[in-house]
């Protein structure tokens, strides 16, 4: 057989990153940063304005008046009348070499979106989702007023629930108390993104980007480092070991408080300091009840995100089966959830034991759509149980617990 005679393959799909985040919050200073980064070669970033990243002293070539080439070999461009064309545009350019090729898009949003449209046009507009998948959301949260845009837009809830990474913007001018606060609060809406310190934290290319399901430094489906089951079920050891270098000492810190916060919280109150600002009583607030309800967790090995403390109409869940499913039930299953609640979804990450199938499934979804399933070579470890994690919006896991028992009929499992 000549290799001549075998198809051509098509061309791999190119990861887009959703970087989004509350108005001001940074997403701005951070991709300023970012296209300045020498890692960020062969990337091209759709930005709303070029004005606002002030490129004019690293501009090396302008390809056109909506894209220009940075000499760190970041290509950039404005977004045109709106996302899919912009994107669609692009990989054409990309195609004739009107423009230098790049392998992966960072695209930002605005301030105010509602990150699951933006998802949506990315898994639904059949030229893009053929050319691209999503890489991952990346979310800003400002470490000072990060705390009352949860509290007041659900926007600003929705972009840190789906988040893949969070970046904690100004750490520098917020007090500490504030930002352990917002940790937890962040933690308990969302306990699988990795937390990223803009200020602290180093080589952001490596530590935002590659948060989907193939990695490319294995370049293999890691399913665990993506899935991250552990963490919503609220078993903190799992984290650390899948979080490896990326997560490093914020995460560390992050899970650090579950089990520490008595005595951190006993000292921030102990100071009763930083009262300067009206938002930081209320961060106060929050602490003392994190303080009660982190015992509460560990006293019961309870699920951590049963019990929201703020209220928060967002929370996360794992359903879980030992036993191999039928693939009927299971579709069943999220077709029933998805017509039922799929407005509630926010996200949905599963890895599957089906009856039928030798090897392992992998399915995603943002609300009611569902990308097609993935096949595994093989179990990421030895726990071939079901594990599905939803994000969802006021919506309860028994809800979704009841009708998965009653679909898929595990209870007796
Ligand atoms: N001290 C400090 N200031 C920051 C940091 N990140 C952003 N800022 C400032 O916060 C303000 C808003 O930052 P932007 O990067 O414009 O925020 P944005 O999210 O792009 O804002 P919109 O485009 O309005 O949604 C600017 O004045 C920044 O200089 C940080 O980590 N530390």
């Amino acid at each position: 057989m000549s290799t001549t005679q075998t198809p051509p393959s098509p061309p791999p799909r190119l990861p887009i990153s959703v970087l989004t985040g509350f108005l001001g919050s940074g997403k701005t200073t951070l991709l300023s940063r970012l296209i300045r980064d020498p890692a960020m070669v062969r990337t091209a970033v759709v930005i709303n304005e070029f004005g606002e990243v002030g490129l004019d002293h690293l501009l090396v070539e302008q390809a056109d008046e909506n894209t220009v080439l940075m000499d760190s070999g970041c290509l950039c461009c404005t977004i045109r009348s709106d996302l899919a064309e912009t994107l669609r545009d692009l990989y054409m350019r990309r195609m004739r070499g009107d423009i230098p090729e790049f392998d992966r898009v960072v695209i930002e949003t605005t301030g105010l979106a509602d990150p699951a449209p933006i998802l949506h046009t990315l898994m639904t507009d059949p030229l893009i989702a053929s050319r691209f998948r999503l890489d991952g959301v990346v979310t800003t949260i400002d470490s000072v007023h990060g705390m009352k845009q949860l509290d007041e837009h659900e926007e600003s809830l929705k972009q840190a629930a789906v988040a893949d990474r969070v970046v904690l913007t100004k750490t520098d001018i917020a007090e500490p108390a504030a930002v352990d606060a917002l940790r937890r609060r962040l933690h308990d809406l969302n306990s699988g993104a990795v937390h990223v310190d803009a200020q602290k934290d180093q080589h952001l290319p490596v530590l935002l980007f590659d948060a989907g399901l193939y990695n490319p430094a294995t370049k293999s489906m890691d399913v665990q480092r993506w899935l991250k089951a552990e963490a919503y079920e609220g078993g903190h050891g799992h984290d650390h070991q899948h979080d490896h270098h990326h997560s490093h000492d914020h995460c560390d810190h992050d899970h650090g408080h579950c089990h520490h916060d008595h005595g951190d919280a006993g000292h921030e109150h102990g100071h009763g300091h930083h009262h300067d600002h009206g938002h930081h009583d209320h961060d106060h607030a929050h602490c003392d009840h994190d303080h009660g309800h982190c015992t509460h967790d560990h006293g019961h090995g309870h699920h951590h995100h049963d019990v929201n403390r703020h209220n928060d109409k967002i929370s996360s869940f794992v359903i879980r089966a030992e036993k191999p499913l039928p693939w009927d039930a299971l579709v069943t299953f999220f077709e029933t959830v998805a017509k039922a609640q799929g407005d509630n979804i926010l996200r949905v990450k599963g890895l599957l034991n089906v009856e039928e199938a030798e090897r392992p499934i992998v399915i995603h979804g943002v609300q009611h759509l569902f990308h097609p399933p993935v096949q595994l070579d093989a179990w990421p470890t030895q726990d071939h149980s079901t594990r599905i994690v939803f994000i969802v919006k006021e919506l309860s896991r028994e809800t979704v617990q009841d009708l998965f028992d009653s679909v898929v009929n595990t209870k007796a499992a």
